[in-house]
């Protein structure tokens, strides 16, 4: 089987100017074929502050009313997807970019109450089409996808951006050697959050409900884990959390 590297950026390094033209043009030295996935969670926040829009998040979720579901389809959809494919032409990489609902890619279905807590436009994917992506890949495109899907009613539903990496990964995996990257501001998974040398360098399952314990992983961590493992349960050969700038795949923490 051919290999693929899915890699996914967050939201700090979206932030950040610089950090992001320094990923773009990291991401664009991958050899072969590449998916690039973005969140943008923060920018999100930001602007939806500006119109006066409050943010709610719960267990690393955004409660998305109709008001923020306009906010982050332009900011996801626009904005940054649209930055994202114009600096990675620059860089003479032919990036396409995507949402879950361009060529019918992601389909999701709107999240259903849990424990009393209604998300409002969110969606748990359903269905993702690897081989409409591996078609695109064959012709030398550069998927750039955003963290928004469709519900196939005519509905955009906000979808967390680890999630989509990770449906991503699996439904390519089918098709190809799948690497998944997630990179963002620190060189992996911390032993202590406050030193920045303490990366784990191997975390299995186990490991996690252990770390999850101890309280070691907290917050958006929890999610990126459990989208990490969920990938390497179904066939993705190989899951890195590692900072941006080392995407070589060499550094930060394998989840096995
Ligand atoms: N053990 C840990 N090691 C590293 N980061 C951790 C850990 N536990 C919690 N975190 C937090 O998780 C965050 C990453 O999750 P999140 O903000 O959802 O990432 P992203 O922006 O990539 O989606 C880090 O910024 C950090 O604050
Ligand atoms: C439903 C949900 O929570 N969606 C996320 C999508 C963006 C995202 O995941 O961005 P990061 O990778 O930067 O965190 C949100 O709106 O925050």
């Amino acid at each position: 089987m051919n290999s693929i590297t899915v890699v996914k950026v967050g939201g700090a390094v979206v932030e950040d100017d610089a950090q992001l033209t320094d990923l773009l043009k990291d991401f664009s030295a991958i050899e072969g074929r590449k998916v690039l996935i973005h969140g943008g969670g923060r920018k999100a926040t930001k602007l939806a502050e500006k119109l006066g829009i409050e943010t709610n998040m719960v267990n690393g979720r955004r409660i998305t009313g109709k008001d923020m579901l306009d906010v982050v389809t332009m900011v996801y959809g626009g904005l940054i997807n649209k930055t994202v494919v114009a600096r990675l032409q620059a860089c003479g990489m032919n990036a396409l970019g995507l949402t879950g609902a361009d060529m019918g890619i992601i389909r999701s279905r709107k999240r259903p109450l849990k424990d009393g807590i209604d998300y409002g436009f969110v969606g748990d994917v359903e269905n993702t089409d690897g081989k409409t992506l591996s078609m695109l890949v064959e012709t030398g495109i550069i998927p750039v996808i955003a963290p928004l899907t469709h519900d196939g009613n005519g509905n955009i539903l906000n979808t967390n951006a680890d999630t989509i990496a990770a449906e991503t990964a699996k439904a390519l995996a089918r098709h190809y050697d799948v690497t998944l990257i997630y990179c963002f501001e620190k060189k992996g998974v911390l032993y202590n959050p406050d030193d920045e040398d303490s990366v784990i360098p191997v975390i299995t399952r186990e490991d996690f409900h252990k770390f999850v314990e101890d309280g070691t992983v907290a917050g958006g961590m929890i999610p990126k884990i459990e989208n990490a493992l969920s990938a390497i349960d179904c066939g993705v050969k190989e899951v890195i959390i590692t900072l941006a700038k080392a995407i070589d795949g060499k550094h930060g923490t394998v989840i096995r």
